[in-house]
């Protein structure tokens, strides 16, 4: 039975009881329990299969065939790896897409500004780099002006290069914008770079959970990160040498 409830925030942005989801008989979320103060920044790593977009899927409201309680803020938004532009809509109405009512462009040229892409407003989406489009999608989200921000490896087909630089503006955005976030990564540096806690999840639940308790901005030379991102390899079964 669904029990999906959105609410105000007043106490924690997430918060996940019991969840549990089931695809032919089989729990691919398995009786999870997860809970995200406002305003932090959570990034989930596990083994490909695990769980996560199942779970991200649930917290954005895009699956509600679920047992158990996810409570989540009614503003909230979701990016996804792939920008999912329209193709026949200028990158401003991409941006505007499905907000309700009738919002003004003035509206997207702020979310575009703030991304970095102020100069693209009029742009179509086939003109954009990957990097251009993975930020209008960030724009997208933005517009909702989120409490809770679900990032599902939003770098993950993006360069090195680019990658970092988008990285960088995630952690400025939610730093600006103080929403609580969570990120599904694959990779271990971007979760310690970013993240204020790490969940490692397995078998349909939250396994591991390692909190990073690093100043920002993080250096990757610092001792102290290369501990945590052995630990974390560790709790994923990688391992390392090291
Ligand atoms: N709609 C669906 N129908 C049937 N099985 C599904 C469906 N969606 C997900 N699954 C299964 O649920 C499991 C978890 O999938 P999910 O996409 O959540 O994993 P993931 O941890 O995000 O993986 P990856 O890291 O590879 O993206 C997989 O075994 C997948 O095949």
């Amino acid at each position: 039975m669904a029990t999906d409830v959105h609410r105000t925030v007043t106490g924690p942005a997430v918060h996940v009881e019991g969840l549990t989801r089931s695809f032919d008989g089989r729990a691919v979320i398995d009786g999870l329990r997860l809970d995200i103060a406002p305003g932090e920044f959570v990034a989930l790593l596990g083994r490909s299969g695990c769980g996560k977009s199942t779970l991200l899927r649930i917290l954005a409201g895009l699956d509600r065939d679920i047992e158990g309680t996810a409570l989540v803020p009614r503003r909230r938004a979701v990016a996804f790896q792939a920008p999912r532009l329209m193709p026949w809509k200028k990158v401003w109405r991409n941006v505007l897409l499905g907000l309700p009512g009738r919002p003004e462009r003035a509206v997207a040229e702020r979310a575009l500004d703030e991304v970095g892409l102020g100069h693209r407003v009029d742009a179509w989406p086939k003109t954009l780099s990957g990097g251009e489009a993975q930020r209008a999608s960030l724009a997208r989200a933005l517009v909702r002006e989120p409490d809770l921000l679900l990032l599902d490896e939003p770098f993950g087909a993006l360069d090195a290069l680019t990658r970092i630089q988008a990285q960088r503006l995630v952690g400025e955005v939610w730093q600006r914008r103080g929403c609580a976030v969570l990120l599904v990564t694959h990779d271990v540096e971007e979760a310690v770079l970013l993240a204020d806690r790490v969940l490692v999840m397995d078998r349909g639940r939250i396994a591991h959970e390692q909190a990073i308790d690093l100043d920002r901005p993080r250096e990757i030379t610092d001792p102290r990160f290369a501990a945590l991102r052995a630990r974390l390899l560790g709790l994923l079964g990688v391992g390392t040498a090291a």
